[in-house]
């Protein structure tokens, strides 16, 4: 899949490119080719354009890149079917096209869905192509309104029409995710009864889907409302006419109860997460709420350059945030590494099983110290810094991970607990977390530890240190974190993870247990 990464989001802007280059040479040379096909390739004709924005900023916006996919997968697609000869105009690289997929497509719909629901946006404002973050009412002063797209005053062309909008909700509708098709849904009919829209979907359609969704969630009497309209409009229709008798039937029952949209709980704990996510939306401009910076000196090799400490939560968990850790150049080599090692990430199912969910869209791949000389230098460093061995056997190689569109890593402990524990810990149990951002982002995606309040901002060279076992050898429940969904960029992280074993002598227990 392309959404899966933003990475492979990027290849695709350069497919585009590529294409409508190649239909523009080939009209140049005296080629004719249909209008549609002249269309497309001339409104990519700025992506060639140096002087345009960057690239790359087209699919880091999620609204970017759902029309990006959208025109791959539908305009392109079927413009290039009605090619005689495709291989005319677009030579070689015919051959190894690969379009994304109706699943990469449905992908941008969920993730832009799931931002929605995170960072509260507006929805008339994505409509209107702008990504807005309305804080809740119950929100810290951490959190503030703000347009996110004017944060690097984009002026990319990224209106929706309502064919989109209308999409949104029947892919919500199909994933029986009923609160967003009545979202979307009801925002298609209110466009079109505004008489707002040139192109209209099909009128009986959105009422009888909508009505459906209304049904579903136990709106008897509002999905009783638009079936009868979707009759008006075509008597001859035996479905409205059937469903009118069954929520007449159920409204009645209902009697006066007064039906209202409430956004499903999803699991416990996801308003905290989410508050703590759009505060740090921000974060990585305003300062920060922390317990104090210096500089740290934990091993000769830092005497002359010392870490800029900025310490986030002193105990229970103990959060760092290490500064300038890593040079640009070794940033950048673990991401071009990782990108021919990529595969879609798992998370670690009940069974001691690889489980892909949609509660971790990203790509990840391991680097060992063996592969190349930085990965073996930065392993080196993680010891230095945190004075534990990174051997292999004590520690794991490093996991480099590009999140997706809306990409996020739900709260979880990276200690490993009950059934998981026979699988995964040969070498011991998970003691510390060395979390490296190897990218900025330009919002979004902060690490957030929910259960102290502190979002971590995504601070490119930096690394997020937390311990997520004492001394004693006692986990630290408290050490809860989450990645939130990216909002706008492309963040990448690299993780190393230390384990108990080979470290016996260099972090031994104290005289207490609460040593
Ligand atoms: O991406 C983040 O900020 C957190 C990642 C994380 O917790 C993990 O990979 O275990
Ligand atoms: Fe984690």
């Amino acid at each position: 899949d392309y959404f899966s990464a933003t990475v492979h989001m990027e290849s695709l802007v350069r497919v585009e490119e590529d294409m409508a280059a190649a239909v523009r040479n080939y009209v140049r040379l005296g080629g004719l080719v249909p209008q549609e096909l002249h269309r497309l390739a001339e409104g990519a004709a700025w992506l060639s354009d140096p002087t345009q924005v960057n690239q790359n900023s087209l699919v880091h916006n999620p609204i970017g890149a759902y029309l990006l996919i959208k025109r791959l997968n539908q305009e392109w697609a079927n413009a290039i079917k009605t090619l005689p000869r495709p291989q005319e105009v677009f030579g070689d690289m015919y051959n190894e096209l690969r379009l994304p997929s109706l699943a990469d497509l449905e992908g941008c719909a969920l993730a832009l869905m799931r931002l929605q629901d995170v960072y509260n946006l507006d929805m008339r404002r994505i409509i209107d192509g702008e990504i807005v973050m309305q804080c809740r009412a119950n929100d810290t002063e951490a959190c503030r309104d703000v347009n996110v797209s004017e944060m690097k005053n984009r002026t990319l062309p990224l209106k929706l029409s309502i064919l989109d909008v209308f999409y949104f909700g029947i892919v919500a509708q199909s994933h029986n995710d009923y609160y967003h098709a009545a979202l979307w849904l009801n925002q298609t009919l209110a466009i079109m009864n505004a008489n707002e829209c040139d192109l209209c979907p099909d009128k009986r359609d959105v009422l009888e889907r909508l009505a459906d969704t209304y049904s579903k969630l136990r709106n008897h009497r509002g999905a009783l409302e638009l079936f009868s309209e979707s009759y008006r409009i075509d008597p001859t229709n035996p479905y409205s006419k059937s469903r009118i008798a069954d929520e007449e039937y159920y409204a009645n029952l209902q009697g006066s109860y007064v039906w209202q949209l409430q956004r499903p709980d999803d699991w416990e704990g996801i308003e905290k997460y989410e508050e703590l996510c759009r505060a740090g939306v921000r974060q990585n401009r305003a300062p920060r709420a922390s317990v104090s910076c210096r500089y740290f000196r934990p091993s000769p090799y830092f005497y002359l350059g010392p870490i800029k400490m900025e310490v986030l939560h002193e105990t229970n968990p103990v959060i760092h945030l290490f500064h300038d850790i890593i040079s640009e150049s070794e940033a950048a080599r673990m991401r071009e590494m990782a990108i021919p090692k990529f595969q879609r990430s798992v998370v670690v199912a009940d069974d001691g099983g690889d489980a892909v969910i949609l509660n971790r869209v990203s790509e990840t791949a391991w680097h060992f110290d063996y592969d190349d000389p930085v990965v073996a230098r930065l392993s080196r460093r993680v010891d230095y810094a945190t004075g534990l061995s990174t051997e292999e056997g004590t520690a794991e190689a490093f996991q480099v991970v590009n999140y997706g569109l809306g990409g996020q890593y739900v709260p979880h402990t990276d200690y490993f607990e009950g059934a998981h524990i026979t699988h995964h810990i040969h070498n011991g149990n998970r003691v510390v977390t060395f979390l490296l951002y190897l990218s900025d982002v330009d919002a979004g995606g902060s690490t957030v530890f929910p259960n102290v309040d502190i979002a971590v901002p995504v601070i490119r060279n930096s690394a997020a240190v937390f311990w997520s076992m004492e001394r004693s050898g006692a986990v630290v429940p408290n050490s809860l974190h989450a990645g939130c969904p990216v909002l706008i960029g492309s963040k990448w992280i690299a993780n190393k993870w230390i384990r108990e074993h080979g470290n016996e002598f260099r972090r031994p227990c104290g005289l207490t247990p609460d040593a």
